[in-house]
């Protein structure tokens, strides 16, 4: 029933594609060229189990200097594999009491974002799907699995879910994805110069850059 008095949506036909797409199908942009390849996990990667630690203090996503950051901790698997924690915080509400959406994004885009240095290689995010399947309440861990799926040229393509519950509870969110590879002055052109300054200040971030960046 309209009541009166207020705006009538009006709905155009919308397709049912996408709602049926199990988790292993991908939109046309998501889904790997016939020349990709399978991953090849890089030999000085860090060891199945090893926490890969932040990338960046500043970091939204896994620094420990950002105070409302979601401080996600990512652990490598095997093969081309990442299994990452993240417990919702009071800072990371939407609704009351449950996870914003764009945090939930976000873990997952960090997530997805690890997985590539396993390849030894800098990626950023070029397109990330996302599905929200349950409601995260606050306090709530979010266990995230990812592995890259394959790569063709400079594309990486890859997918996440992340559990609630346990490592086995059910899936409350997923994504695909796509990150392309970029050289380091993708940060340094690009980025505010006072963090540039202080990221190539730092000896250990340089190391890492340059892990990052050379795949020998
Ligand atoms: C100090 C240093 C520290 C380093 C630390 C690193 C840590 C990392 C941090 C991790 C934090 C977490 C992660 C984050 O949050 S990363 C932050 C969020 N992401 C970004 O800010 C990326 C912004 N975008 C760009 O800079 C450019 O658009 C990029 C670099 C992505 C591509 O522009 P570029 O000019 O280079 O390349 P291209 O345009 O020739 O495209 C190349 C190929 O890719 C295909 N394509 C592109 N986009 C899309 C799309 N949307 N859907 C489908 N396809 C797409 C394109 O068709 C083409 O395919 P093909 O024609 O070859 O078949």
């Amino acid at each position: 029933m309209v009541r009166p008095g207020r705006p009538r949506v009006r709905s155009a036909p919308v397709s049912t594609e996408n709602h049926h797409r199990d988790a292993h199908s991908a939109p046309p942009a998501l889904t790997p060229p016939p020349n990709a390849l399978p991953p090849v996990r890089h030999p000085d990667a860090p060891a199945p189990g090893e926490l890969l630690g932040s990338h960046y203090d500043d970091c939204f996503g896994c620094g420990g200097a950002q105070a409302h950051g979601l401080h996600l901790e990512a652990r490598a698997g095997d093969g081309v594999t990442i299994t990452a924690e993240f417990t919702v915080q009071a800072a990371h509400q939407g609704a009351p009491g449950l996870a914003h959406g764009g945090v939930l994004a976000t873990a997952l885009d960090e997530t997805l974002g690890s997985l590539n240095w396993l390849l030894r290689v800098i990626a950023v995010t070029g397109r990330l799907e996302t599905d929200f399947v349950r409601p995260v309440p606050v306090g709530t861990v979010l266990f995230l699995q990812a592995e890259i799926v394959a790569v063709a040229g400079r594309k990486i393509y890859s997918r996440a879910v992340g559990r609630i519950g346990g490592p086995e509870g059910p899936v409350a969110v997923r994504a695909q994805a796509l990150f392309i590879e970029v050289k380091v002055e993708h940060f340094t052109d690009n980025g505010r110069p006072e963090e540039i300054r202080a990221a190539m200040a730092d000896p250990d971030q340089i190391r890492r850059a340059r892990a990052f960046e050379v795949n020998p």
